[in-house]
C-alpha cells in the first residue's frame, strides 16, 4: 500500500496558489525528504496531509484514509511542527501523559516508551521541569516523542533537528532511519541538506507549489550527461533558481 498518496492536490489561499496540482506516491516505510525554498509550500502540503488544512481541490490519503477525514486520520500520523504546540505550565511528563491519555494509549508500555524516548534523547534528567524553563532543543525533543509516541503509521516532521544540538540532532536521525526501518513512513521537511542526504530514501523538490524533481538523492545529484556528481545542494539551486523562476513568471502571467 501507498502511505501517502494525492492527486492533484492545490491550496489556494486568495491570490496565493500555495500548492499547485500536487501528485505524491509514497510507499510505506520510506523517508521522503521534502525540500523547497522559502514559501514553496512545504508547510501548507503538510497542513493537508495532516487534515489541519482543507485542500481548495484534489484529494489526498494517508495511511488509506482521506485527509478530509481528520478524526480517522489522527490514530496514523504524528505531526511534528515548525511551532510545536506545548503547554508551557506542564512539565514534558505531564505534557506527554496528557497525549498518551488523548490518544487513549494504554499506561504501562506507554509510560516506559516514554522514559526510553527522553532517554535517548537525554531529557529525562529533565523531565520533571516547567516547559516554560526549557531551551528550544529541549522543547523540540518534547515535540518529537509527543509526535511519535503512537507508534504513527506515516510522521510528518517539519524541520526536525532545528535548535538541537550535533549529539540530539544525530539521534534524531538514527530515530528517523529506525522508524523506516520498522515500516513508518517519514516525510520530512527541512532546510539542513544534509540530513536529507543522511536519512532520505527519496527526494522530492517543491518550487512555487509545484514538484519540479522527485528521485533518489544520488540519482539527483548524479549528472547523466556528464558522469560528474553534484552536491544536493547545488541541485537544489539549480531546480529552484532564476531559471525556474521565470517559467513560473510565464506560467502565472
Ligand atoms: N494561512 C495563510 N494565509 C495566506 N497565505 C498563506 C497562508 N499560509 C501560507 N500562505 C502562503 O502560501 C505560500 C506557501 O507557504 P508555506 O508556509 O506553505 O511555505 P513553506 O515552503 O513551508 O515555507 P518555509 O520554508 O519558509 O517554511 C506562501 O506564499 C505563503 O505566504
Amino acid at each position: 500500500m501507498t502511505a501517502i498518496e494525492t492527486t492533484a492536490l492545490s491550496k489556494r489561499y486568495d491570490e496565493t496558489l500555495a500548492v499547485d496540482d500536487l501528485e505524491l506516491s509514497i510507499p510505506e516505510g520510506v523517508v521522503y525528504g521534502f525540500l523547497g525554498p522559502n514559501g514553496a509550500g512545504k508547510t501548507t502540503t503538510m497542513r493537508m496531509l495532516t487534515g489541519l488544512a482543507r485542500p481548495s481541490d484534489g484529494s489526498g490519503s494517508v495511511a488509506g484514509v482521506s485527509i478530509t477525514d481528520r478524526d480517522s486520520l489522527r490514530p496514523h500520523i504524528g505531526y511534528l511542527p515548525e511551532e510545536p504546540p506545548l503547554y508551557e505550565q506542564a512539565t514534558a511528563y505531564e505534557q506527554l501523559d496528557y497525549i498518551a491519555g488523548l490518544r487513549d494509549l494504554p499506561e504501562e508500555p506507554t509510560r516506559a516508551r516514554i522514559d526510553d524516548l527522553l532517554d535517548a534523547l537525554d531529557l529525562r534528567d529533565d523531565a520533571a521541569t516547567r516547559i516554560a524553563d526549557y531551551s528550544k532543543g529541549m522543547r523540540q525533543k518534547t515535540a518529537y516523542i509527543q509526535a511519535v509516541l503512537h507508534e504513527p503509521d506515516v510522521v510528518f516532521l517539519d524541520e526536525p533537528t532545528a535548535g538541537l544540538d550535533p549529539r540530539a540532532a544525530r539521534t534524531i536521525r538514527e530515530m528517523i532511519t529506525d522508524l523506516a526501518d520498522a515500516g513508518t513512513t517519514v516525510f520530512l521537511s527541512t532546510h539542513i541538506l544534509p540530513v536529507v542526504e543522511a536519512v532520505a530514501d527519496t527526494v522530492g523538490i517543491l518550487y512555487d507549489g509545484q514538484l519540479v524533481a522527485e528521485d533518489a538523492p544520488d540519482a539527483l545529484t548524479r549528472r547523466a550527461a556528464t558522469g560528474e556528481t553534484q552536491t544536493l545542494e547545488d541541485v537544489f539551486l539549480e531546480l529552484t533558481g532564476t531559471d525556474h523562476a521565470d517559467d513560473a513568471e510565464a506560467r502565472d502571467g
